[in-house]
C-alpha cells in the first residue's frame, strides 16, 4: 500500500528533516550520526512530497498567537474538509464536531498489519487477565491499529506489540485506578496503586522477604502484570537509556493521574492552564518516546534531553492529547463523576459555549503543531541524524494518533 500523498507544510517538514541526511554542527557534544538512511516507508512517502524547504512561519506564530490565526485558518466546526491532511469533522461531544486540526496525514495506513498487532495484544491482554470482561471493547478500540499508524518505521509486528502492550498498560493504570469506577477506580486508592505500579517499570530492589512480597503484589494485580510484562517486551528492543527515558515519562504520566484524582476527590475543575499542564504530563509522551526503538536508531540520552528537543517533544506530547481530549469528550459525557478536558475546563473559566470552546482548543492544539513544525525543522538542521530521524517520527506519530483517534470504535466512530 502507499502512504497518502503529502500535500501541506505538514508533509514538507517531514521530506524537510528526511531529506538531509548529514547533520550540521551536533546539537550535543558527542551526539554520533545514525546509521542507515530513512526508513522505507518514510522516504516513499516523502518522495511523493513537494521539493524540500524549511518550515518557515507563514504569519503570527508562537505560543500566544492563535487567537490571531483560527478565523483564518479552520472552516467552521463541523464542516468536513479533505481527508489526507487530517481534517476532523467526526464524532467528539454530541452536537459538537471535532473541528479540523493541523496535523500530519499518516504516512501509512496497513490495515492488515494492524490487525496482527491487535490480535497479538489481545491474546496476551487474556493471558495476563487485563480487563477480563472487557476484551471485546479492548479489541474494537483496537491499538494495534493505533501502533501501525503512529510508527511507520517498521513493519516488524513483535516489535509494534512491545509498543501496544506498554500502549495498552499504561491506559489500563488510568481506567483501573483513576477515572473509570465502573472499573473499580477510586481516587481514595489511587496514589497507592500508582506508587506500586511504578514499581513494576523501575523495580525497587527491596531485600528479602520483602521482595517476594513485591513480587507476589506486582502478579496479582492485572495492571501491574501488565506493565510489568510490556516493559519486559520493550527491553527486547530499547537500551537501557531509552528504557531510562520511557521510565522517566511514565513517573510524569503517573503524576498526572495523580492530580487528575485530586481534582476528582474535591471536585474541583482546574484553571486552563493548570489543564494544560497537566495533560503536559497526562499525556502521550511515554509512547512518543518509543520512536526511535521502533525505528531502531537510537536516539542519545543527551539528545532527548536537550532543552529545545525537549520543548518540542513536550508540545507534541501535549498536542496528541488534546486531540484525545477532543475525541473522546462524547465518551467522557456519559462517565461517571467528573469529566476533564480541555473545552471543559474553557467552559468552566471563561463561561463560553461548548462550541466556543472546542473551537478554542483545537486553536491551542494547532498552535502546539505549528510550534513543533517549525521548531523540530530548526533542530534538524543542526541535530545529529538520529534527532532528525526522532522528529520526523515524532511527526508521523502526531499523524497516526490524529487518524486513529478520528476512527476508533472507543470514541465512537468504528
Ligand atoms: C497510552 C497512554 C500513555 C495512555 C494514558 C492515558 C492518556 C494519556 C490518555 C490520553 C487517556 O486520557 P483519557 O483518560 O482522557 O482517556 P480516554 O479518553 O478516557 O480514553
Amino acid at each position: 500500500m502507499s502512504a497518502p500523498s503529502a500535500t501541506h507544510d505538514v508533509a514538507r517538514l517531514v521530506a524537510t528533516l528526511l531529506s538531509h541526511q548529514s547533520g550540521a554542527a551536533p546539537l550535543v557534544p558527542g551526539a554520533r550520526a545514525a546509521r542507515g538512511d530513512a526508513s522505507r516507508r518514510a522516504a516513499s512517502a516523502s518522495a511523493g512530497a513537494p521539493r524540500p524547504r524549511h518550515a518557515v512561519p507563514t504569519g503570527p506564530t508562537g505560543l500566544g498567537t492563535s487567537g490571531l490565526r483560527i478565523p483564518a485558518t479552520r472552516p467552521a466546526a463541523g464542516t468536513t474538509a479533505g481527508t489526507a491532511t487530517g481534517a476532523s469533522g467526526t464524532s467528539g461531544a454530541s452536537g459538537t464536531p471535532v473541528p479540523e486540526l493541523y496535523c500530519p496525514p499518516p504516512l501509512r495506513d496497513d490495515r492488515a498489519l494492524g490487525d496482527e498487532v491487535n490480535d497479538r495484544l489481545i491474546a496476551w491482554a487474556e493471558e495476563i487477565g487485563i480487563y477480563p470482561e472487557r476484551l471485546d471493547g479492548i479489541r474494537s478500540t483496537n491499538l494495534g491499529r493505533m501502533t501501525m499508524l503512529v510508527h511507520p518505521q517498521t513493519d516488524d509486528p513483535d516489535r509494534l506489540l512491545a509498543a501496544a502492550r506498554c500502549a495498552l498498560a499504561e491506559w489500563a493504570t488510568d481506567d483501573y485506578y483513576c477515572d473509570d469506577e465502573t472499573m473499580g477506580s477510586s481516587p481514595a486508592h489511587l496514589g497507592a496503586h500508582l506508587g506500586t505500579a511504578l514499581a513494576a517499570v523501575d523495580s525497587a530492589h527491596l531485600p528479602e522477604p520483602h521482595a517476594s512480597e513485591l513480587d507476589e503484589a506486582l502478579r496479582a494485580d492485572p495492571v501491574r502484570a501488565a506493565l510489568r510484562s510490556g516493559f519486559e517486551h520493550l527491553a527486547r528492543y530499547a537500551d537501557p537509556s531509552q528504557l531510562a527515558r520511557v521510565r522517566q515519562e511514565i513517573g510524569g504520566l503517573f503524576v498526572g493521574y495523580g492530580q487528575e484524582g485530586s481534582w476528582r476527590s474535591t471536585g474541583k475543575m482546574p484553571a486552563v492552564w493548570e489543564y494544560l499542564t497537566h495533560r503536559r504530563f497526562n499525556s502521550f509522551l511515554p509512547c512518543i518516546a518509543l520512536v526511535d526503538v521502533m525505528d531502531g536508531h537510537p536516539l542519545s540520552a543527551a539528545e532527548y534531553a536537550e532543552p529545545r528537543v525537549r520543548r518540542a517533544v513536550t508540545m507534541a506530547g501535549t498536542a496528541s492529547t488534546l486531540v484525545n481530549d477532543l475525541y473522546s469528550m462524547a465518551k467522557e459525557k456519559d462517565a461517571t463523576g467528573l469529566n476533564f478536558n480541555l473545552p471543559a475546563a474553557i467552559v468552566a473559566e471563561e463561561k463560553c459555549t461548548l462550541r466556543e470552546a472546542v473551537e478554542r482548543s483545537a486553536a491551542i492544539h494547532d498552535e502546539l503543531v505549528r510550534s513543533f513544525e517549525r521548531e523540530a525543522a530548526a533542530l534538524s538542521l543542526t541535530g545529529s541524524p538520529a534527532l532528525r530521524r526522532f522528529l520526523a517520527g515524532v511527526w508521523a506519530w502526531l499523524g497516526g494518533n490524529k487518524a486513529w483517534h478520528a476512527g476508533t470504535a472507543r470514541y465512537g466512530t468504528p
